[in-house]
């Protein structure tokens, strides 16, 4: 059963959501956080502490870096236009619902690939996996940095056995990655032949002797072309030459043997050339790629639903380790009867905070010997962190609920049907505001079950007498039911006469600092009504003041001194 949490309990919830979120660097692991929603059921609390105590024990932080590479990788069903599907046709129905190629009954031109059941190209069966085997493929490879991610937090798992298996189809892959920009490499190549040879031309000398020149002269007289281009035949040797050893090169690169550059300079190859030679690569590689695919993916395909589970798992883990940090210092709360009660209890939402200790209800460890009750009048100091000890109060409550570990060095909390959290509303005064006040205590106060109930400063918003005999009453109601009530109230004195089982704490300023501003003890003092303030505040005035003024209020502060001693002499 969920814990319901009333009035401004649900705002505090989504406050420590949004917490425990800002901790979390991946995404879809905030979606695990969905399991920790507050509930009343001790078996289920318990569980979750046990999970989660034996998780973030086990987690190492070693992963944490891997852990921010891990995303979904997502196999999409494509329409593939470059292959076409033989079969009889009786297949004909089921090979179209697969709906990954054309299918026909009979081979059609134009096609990359044909595939076939029927023995008109590569023979297939009808499965997926041996018509479009790339589509499991691709993403797997494009998801390679993912799996070796996971290869590094799992090892020996699925994802270490698919790179495993990806090896295969590597130098295919690479060769693909290359064929995309083949034109530029076709360029390049084609820029630094040129380059060459101009250098080869710059360098080149004909030395002729006299009988060789006469020899020239007369060859050129009688049109003898032959003879006048065997003196020039080593330099055409050597550009033959060069741009021999770039094509080969340029074959290694692409993975495939061709012939492009036209034995002349400079050297130049026309863009159609290009352009059949892609497509020429890009079908041979197509068939390979398919091959190779096809011949690995029985091997890939009983993994997926490990690498399924991995990726899970490893957004967990991420969970984990966002809960690990959150929760620096936290304590796992005790489970029992007898209120709630914590040690160093330190509020999430303010920065170094003083920790502070309080309980409501039994008195439990170092409380013992404090006066116990279920209904408790916190007053005292303007700003002292009275509405600041009610939030951890509930932070701590609504953490033990959710089964995680709270910001206390001890704690213990009885599992509860429902929270209530009224807040004092800065702005509401008058007749209306206290009307909707007064309901939505009654509403808290009525029907059953096991409810903690937290009221920020009932009186605010009527006048203190009539106030303090209603708070009473209602408080009463409250105790016969047995639920849990911390109330902040100025109106410590008149409440304790109509209660007198009600606990008064107080939180008191001691003193003002160098610089005038009001030293609070953030810890409550049991069974004492804190002091309002307006003595200090008389006295930081006083000492700031000058002339009349400082007169004044001197003299106010001198009527006080019967029960008020300055903090010093002023
Ligand atoms: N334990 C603490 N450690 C440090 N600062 C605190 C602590 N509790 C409260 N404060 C700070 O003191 C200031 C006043 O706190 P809070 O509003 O809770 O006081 P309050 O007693 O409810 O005041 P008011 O009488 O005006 O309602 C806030 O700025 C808060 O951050």
């Amino acid at each position: 059963m969920k814990l319901k949490l009333r009035g401004d309990a649900r705002e505090i919830y989504r406050a420590i959501r949004r917490k425990i979120e800002s901790e979390i660097r991946v995404s879809e692991a905030k979606r695990f956080l969905d399991n920790f929603e507050p509930v009343s059921d001790v078996g289920e609390i318990l569980k979750r502490q046990n999970y989660l105590k034996r998780a973030m024990e086990s987690v190492s932080e070693e992963v944490e870096g891997l852990l921010l590479k891990v995303k979904p990788i997502k196999f999409r069903k494509e329409f593939l236009g470059d292959r076409l599907l033989v079969v009889s046709e009786d297949e004909v129905e089921e090979a179209e619902k697969l709906g990954l190629c054309m299918v026909s009954t009979e081979p059609i031109e134009g096609y990359d690939i044909v595939l076939s059941t029927i023995g008109y190209g590569i023979d297939v069966e009808l499965k997926p996996y041996e018509i479009a085997p790339e589509l499991y493929i691709k993403p797997l490879w494009e998801s390679r940095d993912v799996l070796e991610a996971l290869a590094r937090i799992f090892p020996g798992g699925a994802a270490a056995k698919i790179l495993r298996e990806l090896e295969g189809i590597e130098d295919v892959m690479r060769r693909n990655e290359r064929l995309e920009n083949i034109e530029e490499i076709i360029r390049r190549y084609e820029s630094e032949l040129n380059k060459r040879i101009e250098e080869k031309l710059e360098r080149f000398k004909l030395t002729l002797s006299g009988k060789e020149l006469v020899e020239f002269l007369r060859s050129l007289r009688y049109g003898d072309v032959e003879a006048i281009l065997s003196k020039f035949s080593s330099l055409n040797d050597d550009i033959i030459e060069e741009i021999r050893k770039a094509e080969e090169k340029l074959s290694q690169e692409l993975g495939v043997a061709i012939e492009v550059f036209p034995r002349d300079y400079p050297v130049e190859v026309p863009p159609d050339v290009v352009e059949r030679l892609k497509r020429s690569v890009e079908r041979e590689l197509k068939i390979e790629l398919y091959m190779r695919a096809r011949e690995i993916v029985p091997r890939i395909i009983p993994y997926i639903q490990g690498l399924k589970e991995e990726i899970e798992r490893a957004y967990e883990l991420e969970f984990i380790l966002a809960l690990k940090r959150f929760s620096r210092g936290f304590t796992f709360p005790k489970i029992e009867e007898g209120g709630i009660g914590f040690i160093k209890g330190r509020n999430l939402f303010i920065e170094n905070p003083q920790p502070v200790s309080y309980f409501v209800g039994s008195a439990k460890g170092q409380f013992k010997g404090i006066q116990e009750s279920s209904v408790v009048i916190l007053t005292g100091a303007n700003s002292g962190g009275k509405t600041s000890l009610l939030e951890l109060m509930l932070q701590i409550v609504i953490l033990a609920h959710m089964g995680l570990p709270v910001p206390a060095s001890e704690a213990w909390v009885e599992p509860l049907d429902e929270v209530f959290f009224f807040k004092r509303k800065r702005i509401n005064y008058g007749a209306g505001a206290f009307e909707s006040s007064l309901k939505s205590i009654v509403k808290a106060l009525k029907g059953k079950g096991r409810k903690l109930i937290l009221i920020d400063e009932f009186e605010a918003i009527t006048e203190p007498g009539a106030a303090a005999k209603i708070l009473a009453e209602l408080l009463k109601i409250g105790v016969e039911k047995g639920f849990y009530i911390v109330i902040v109230s100025h109106l410590g004195e008149d409440l304790k006469k109509e209660l007198p089982y009600a606990r008064v704490d107080g939180i008191e300023a001691s003193g003002l600092d160098e610089e005038l501003n009001l030293i609070v003890d953030r810890q409550p003092k049991f069974g004492v009504i804190g002091k309002s303030t307006p003595e200090l505040i008389l006295e930081r005035l006083a000492r700031k003041g000058r002339g009349e003024e400082r007169e004044i209020l001197m003299k106010v502060l001198a009527k006080l001194n019967n029960t008020y001693v300055p903090t010093q002499n002023i």
